[in-house]
Order: structure tokens, then C-alpha cells, then sequence
């Protein structure tokens, strides 16, 4: 699902110096990419992400895979169903055109057009797996920063993604409801066949659902 072959991404603000990434996961489940504060894991992620170049600026060397496509060969729109990112301001990713939670995670599937029946399974399941039922009539600009961070987290779900990306994106959980939704995420992952690559500065809250922990260094990305 993700390869990455001697990919050396320099961001047009760079502030470490080139270093060349390896890294190869085909295998659904949950994986922890580490890093200290200013490491570069929210620009790998965005890297990931389809963020090359239109809203990455940088150069790109190397090989490398995400979902079946190469970074910077398809537009961002046309890679939303394939990957996700969830950032760790959960302010930046809601839309600011919707009126209810439950229409902000509908957003991203009624885009696809895709039928009124599907839109509100995918709406309710992505509900259920981040526990937002309750929310389902709030406006988001009332939201907590857990329960926006939530509601970003099931706007994500519902394009059902071959690939979740979490940047940092339990900062605002309780340790009880990370549990909650990394237990559910798991058992999704494995029964859609996707993987979740979860970037964080530690492992203490995802360590027991990943099946690999990768560190990044200054000079690499190390298997653990
Ligand atoms: N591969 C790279 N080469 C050079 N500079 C980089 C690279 N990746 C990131 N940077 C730069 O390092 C800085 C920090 O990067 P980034 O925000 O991705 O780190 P982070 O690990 O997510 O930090 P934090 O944990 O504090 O959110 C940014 O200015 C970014 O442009």
C-alpha cells in the first residue's frame, strides 16, 4: 500500500538536511511512525497525502507508492477516496459550510455522488466507529476540540480510504477514547483491507494496536 524507495523530500522551507526515506507496508492494520517535535512526520504525512506539489512545495526524488499512485501525479481531489489525512487542528479541517455534524461527515461522500443510501450508512457507521451519534445534530463551530477532532476523524472514515493517515490526531482524546477509537479502527482496517499510519511523538497510546513501529530520525525512517 505504501512504498517508499530512496524518496528524499526536501519542503521548499527546509530545516534539516536531506536524508532518504525506505519504507514498505502492504499489510492492512495500524503502523506508528514516531518522531520528536519538528522531525518532519506532518510533512511526510502530507506527502503521503497527495499534498506534492500544489500544496507541498519542495523537491521529490526517489521512488515512491501511496495507494497504487505516485505523489504529484494526480490532482489532491482525485485522491480523497484513496487517502486521508486527519491533521492535529481539527479546526483547519472542518468544512465551515455545513450546519449540523451529521452533514459535515456527509459532505465528502454526497461529492462523489454517490447514492442517498450509501451516504447515510457511510455517515452512520462513521459515526458509530468515533462515537459523534450524540454530536449528530450540533453545529460544528460548537464542538469541543475532542468532539471536533471526532467529527474531522469520521469525515475521514466516511470516504472510506484505502489509506487513514493520523497526524498527532488523539492530542485532544482522553487516553479512554483513543483506546475506544483505535480498537475500532483496527477491526476496520483489517476488514476493509486498509491501513491507518498513525504519527505521533510517542508510543505510549497506539504501541498495543500497531503491527510496526517506525522511527524517524534526522537521517532516516528506522523499523523499531
Ligand atoms: N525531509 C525534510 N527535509 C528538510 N526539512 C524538513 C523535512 N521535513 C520537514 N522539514 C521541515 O522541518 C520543520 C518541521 O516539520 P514538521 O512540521 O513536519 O515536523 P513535525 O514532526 O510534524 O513537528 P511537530 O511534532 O512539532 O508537529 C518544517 O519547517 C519542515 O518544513
Amino acid at each position: 500500500m505504501v512504498t517508499l524507495d530512496n524518496v528524499c523530500f526536501q519542503p521548499q522551507d527546509a530545516r534539516h538536511p536531506p536524508r532518504q526515506l525506505n519504507f514498505h507496508c502492504a499489510r492492512p492494520g495500524i503502523v506508528t511512525i514516531l518522531g520528536d517535535n519538528g522531525s518532519g512526520k506532518s510533512t511526510l504525512a502530507q506527502l503521503l497525502a497527495g499534498w506534492y506539489p500544489e500544496f507541498l512545495p519542495g523537491t521529490l526524488s526517489g521512488d515512491a507508492t501511496v495507494a497504487g499512485l505516485r505523489p504529484g501525479e494526480q490532482p489532491l481531489i482525485e485522491q480523497a477516496q484513496r487517502v486521508q489525512l486527519v491533521q492535529q487542528s481539527p479546526w483547519l479541517q472542518l468544512s465551515g459550510c455545513t450546519f449540523s455534524v451529521e452533514e459535515e461527515i456527509a459532505f465528502g461522500p454526497e461529492n462523489l455522488c454517490l447514492s442517498e443510501t450509501e451516504i447515510l450508512q457511510r455517515t452512520e457507521t462513521a459515526m458509530l466507529m468515533t462515537h459523534c451519534q450524540h454530536l449528530r445534530h450540533r453545529h460544528p463551530a460548537t464542538l469541543s476540540g475532542g468532539e471536533a477532532q471526532r467529527v474531522v476523524m469520521a469525515s475521514a472514515l466516511a470516504m472510506k480510504p484505502r489509506i487513514l493517515l493520523l497526524d498527532e490526531a488523539f492530542g485532544r482524546l482522553s487516553p479512554q477514547s483513543t483506546e475506544e477509537i483505535l480498537t475500532r479502527l483496527s477491526a476496520w482496517a483489517q476488514a476493509e483491507s486498509s491501513l491507518v499510519i498513525v504519527f505521533e511523538c510517542d508510543a505510549t497510546r497506539t504501541r498495543h494496536y500497531s503491527h510496526s513501529l517506525w522511527r524517524l530520525t534526522p537521517d532516516a525512517l528506522e523499523a523499531l
